[in-house]
């Protein structure tokens, strides 16, 4: 108590009594307890915060307790949200924590359960959850500091509506990606192998992912080989029969075999059979299974030098060795395996030393783990699960992509990977470092507390690099971008009760007096337009619009800001007999759209707005104002597209494109 009362006395000298006072009533929503999220949990109870609700939606894992330090080994596999909250809350007495274990998608958190907040922390990992919290937090005007690591490198970021930039004001990169046929028949590096199992064997074997013809559609739209993407249709029409095999429990080894023989024999065969791919890169060899098994399996073919990494690994100086079938040291005419780790000791059964997961399996032990994990995976698919994910911490998914991504790269001569390795190229995983996330945290607490003195002046956005002559960069906040598809919106909310609201009556309520022409969106669906009213009388329930989500109400000139209109529960007093919505009052008067510096004659990008759902309403990107240029007039309406297609028209995208019978309605 009393180490208490001498933090408070400090605390109150550096912050001034009147900020000290404030803190102690101030309400806090701190997003994620994992590695920034623990430190900084510590920070704001000790610093005076007085009120702090701690969301997370995951629980705690081993593999978090070397940086967590809230988290010890008994509170593995419970919510951090709560184990969080127990252990900081004796830091301060007078600290008021409460623990939600959600995800803060939610529709319960919703705008107006945001807006009782007075500041907003984001100790996120992930872009989605991100960009979620930053809109909320635009729409509820409530400041939000942003903050991420990754492994030495760190950045804080404060963002104000209307003062400065949000989230997502500036598009975010999106993560790197592979073209198809170099994932799926012609890998040259460890990572291509790593994707095809996680992303796409896991899919085909333990998913729900059957055909997978979305990616080849795609592939084949992009110009990719026409001819191979041919072969790797039929290749995932054929994965039935396996899928069916690990989902009955009759078999068990036989299964895996099977799985074995299709993916690393027949299909390997069928695209050496298309020998023009083969013209000027190394044809990959296809594997035996009894022979691997029996030691007999002979690969005489060179183990290339792999290209430099795409993922940040040093490029391994492998030299050409032939690989066999037994790990390095029995094989008839092997010098040993794959030299890479040689003076690691890190590779092969010659290795004492080395820890299980960072030893280099032989292709033998690599199939023997491959039947494993398939039999574990099998297993859990038949006692009930319905489809797994790669998840780099379920030990099973683990070893089947370890296993297959050593198998394919085998096959093509590509340099094998220990489970160790797997598990950081297959999970994106840079290490985290404890000191970068104890830094940013310090320095969130910093922009929290200008944001709440609303020194707005001295708000920085901070980078921390690995630079040691400058490790920290401050940078002033830019302000809005004029086209922001999230922070340029006029938010405003409306209660309802989306059971017995209905479209119409929200739409109608929110313009008021005006006569403009809109057109209402959820997300990217279109829920009506100038020339199509037909769910104007449906309820918003029946149309999939419910508390958390937005009705976007766009105007079909551009020429004022779009309406985001967010749904929120009403008043638990609300009268039975009143209407069941309450409208914002004063309706919102949407400000003239600033002006794009360039004129373009295609519609403006809308790539910042969020993702798609997956309903069966029209999707399309909620322009504003779809053009009405001279060239594309008649159809790029999508009301006009629509009334076309109703009127048995098909439209087609392209010149080329073909009439499919599906596209054809027969009318009686
Ligand atoms: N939508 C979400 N709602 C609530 N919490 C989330 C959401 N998305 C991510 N989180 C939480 O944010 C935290 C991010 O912390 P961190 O980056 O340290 O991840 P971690 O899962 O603890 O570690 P690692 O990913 O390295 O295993 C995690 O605890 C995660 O559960
Ligand atoms: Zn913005």
């Amino acid at each position: 108590m009393s180490t208490a009362k001498g933090r408070t006395t400090h605390a109150k000298v550096i912050l001034g009594p009147e900020l000290h006072e404030r803190l102690s009533k101030t309400k806090v929503l701190l997003v994620g307890a994992g590695g920034i999220g623990c430190e900084l949990l510590k920070n704001i109870v000790l610093t005076g915060f007085g009120s702090i609700t701690l969301l997370d939606l995951d629980t705690i894992d081993l593999s978090n307790l070397n940086r967590q330090f809230l988290f010890r080994k008994k509170d593995v596999k419970q919510s951090k949200a709560l184990v969080a909250a127990q252990t900081a809350a004796p830091f301060n007495p007078n600290v008021k924590i409460t623990p939600i274990y959600a995800n803060i998608k939610e529709p319960q958190f919703d705008v107006q359960w945001f807006s009782e907040f007075d500041i907003v922390l984001n100790a996120l990992d992930n872009l989605d959850a991100r960009r979620h919290v930053n809109m909320m937090c635009m729409a509820a005007q409530v400041p939000l500091v942003e903050s991420g690591t990754a492994g030495y490198l760190g950045q804080v970021q404060p963002l104000v509506k209307d003062l400065t930039e949000c989230f997502d004001c500036i598009p975010k990169p999106t993560p790197k990606t592979f073209p198809v046929c170099t994932i799926r028949s012609t890998p040259s590096q460890p990572i291509h192998c790593i994707v095809w199992s996680k992303s796409y064997l896991m899919g085909q074997l333990f998913g729900e992912d059957e055909d997978a013809t979305d990616e080849l559609d795609e592939a084949e739209k992009q110009g990719e080989n026409a001819q191979e993407i041919a072969a790797l249709r039929k290749e995932a029409q054929a994965f039935s029969a396996v899928r069916q095999a690990l989902r009955s429990s009759s078999s068990k080894d036989s299964t895996a075999k099977m799985a074995f023989q299709k993916v690393f024999d027949s299909d390997i065969r069928n695209l050496l059979s298309m020998a023009d791919m083969w013209r000027h890169r190394a044809p990959p060899t296809p594997l035996n299974f009894d022979q691997i098994m029996d030691g007999s399996f002979v690969m005489k073919r060179v183990v290339s030098a792999p290209e430099p990494s795409a993922n940040g690994h040093p490029p391994h100086g492998a030299a050409p060795v032939l690989v066999n079938g037994q790990s390095g040291k029995s094989g008839s005419n092997s010098k040993a395996e794959s030299s890479t780790n040689s003076n690691s000791g890190a590779e092969g059964s010659s290795s004492k030393v080395a820890l299980k997961d960072q030893k280099k399996l032989s292709l033998k032990e690599n199939l023997e783990l491959f039947v494993s994990s398939t039999n574990r995976l099998a297993a859990r698919l038949q006692a009930g699960e319905e489809t797994i994910p790669f998840d780099k911490d379920d030990d099973d998914t683990l070893d089947f992509v370890t296993a297959s991504s050593n198998l394919r790269s085998a096959a093509y001569g590509i340099e094998e990977k220990t489970r160790w390795e797997v598990k950081e190229m297959a999970g994106n995983i840079i290490p985290a470092i404890a000191t970068t996330n104890a830094i940013v945290s310090g320095l969130i607490v910093l922009q929290a507390l200008h944001l709440l003195r609303k020194s707005y002046d001295k708000l920085r956005s901070v980078h921390l690099q690995f630079k040691p002559s400058v490790p920290l960069s401050a940078t002033t906040l830019s302000g809005p971008n004029p086209q922001c598809g999230i922070c340029r919106d006029t938010y405003t909310s409306v209660l309802c009760d989306p059971a017995r609201t209905t479209l119409g009556e929200v739409v109608r309520g929110i313009l008021g007096e005006s006569e403009r022409e809109v057109s209402v969106y959820e997300d990217k669906r279109v829920l009506a337009d100038p020339d199509w009213d037909d769910n104007n009388e449906r309820t918003l329930e029946s149309l999939n619009v419910t508390r958390g989500k937005f009705l976007m109400i766009v105007d079909e000139d551009g020429e004022v800001a779009t309406i985001a209109a967010a749904i929120g529960a009403l008043p638990p007093n609300h009268p039975v007999d009143a209407p069941a919505f309450i409208l914002p009052d004063p309706v919102p008067e949407p400000p003239k759209k600033a002006k794009p510096a360039v004129i373009i004659s295609t519609p403006p990008k809308t790539s910042l707005k969020r993702s798609a759902p997956d309903d069966d309403i029209l999707e399309l990107e909620p322009t504003a104002k779809r053009q009405k240029s001279a060239m594309n007039q008649d159809i790029s309406s999508p009301s006009k597209k629509r009334r076309l297609e109703e009127d048995g028209l098909i439209i087609m995208e392209t010149a080329d494109e073909k009439l499919e019978d599906d596209d054809v309605i027969v009318i009686d």
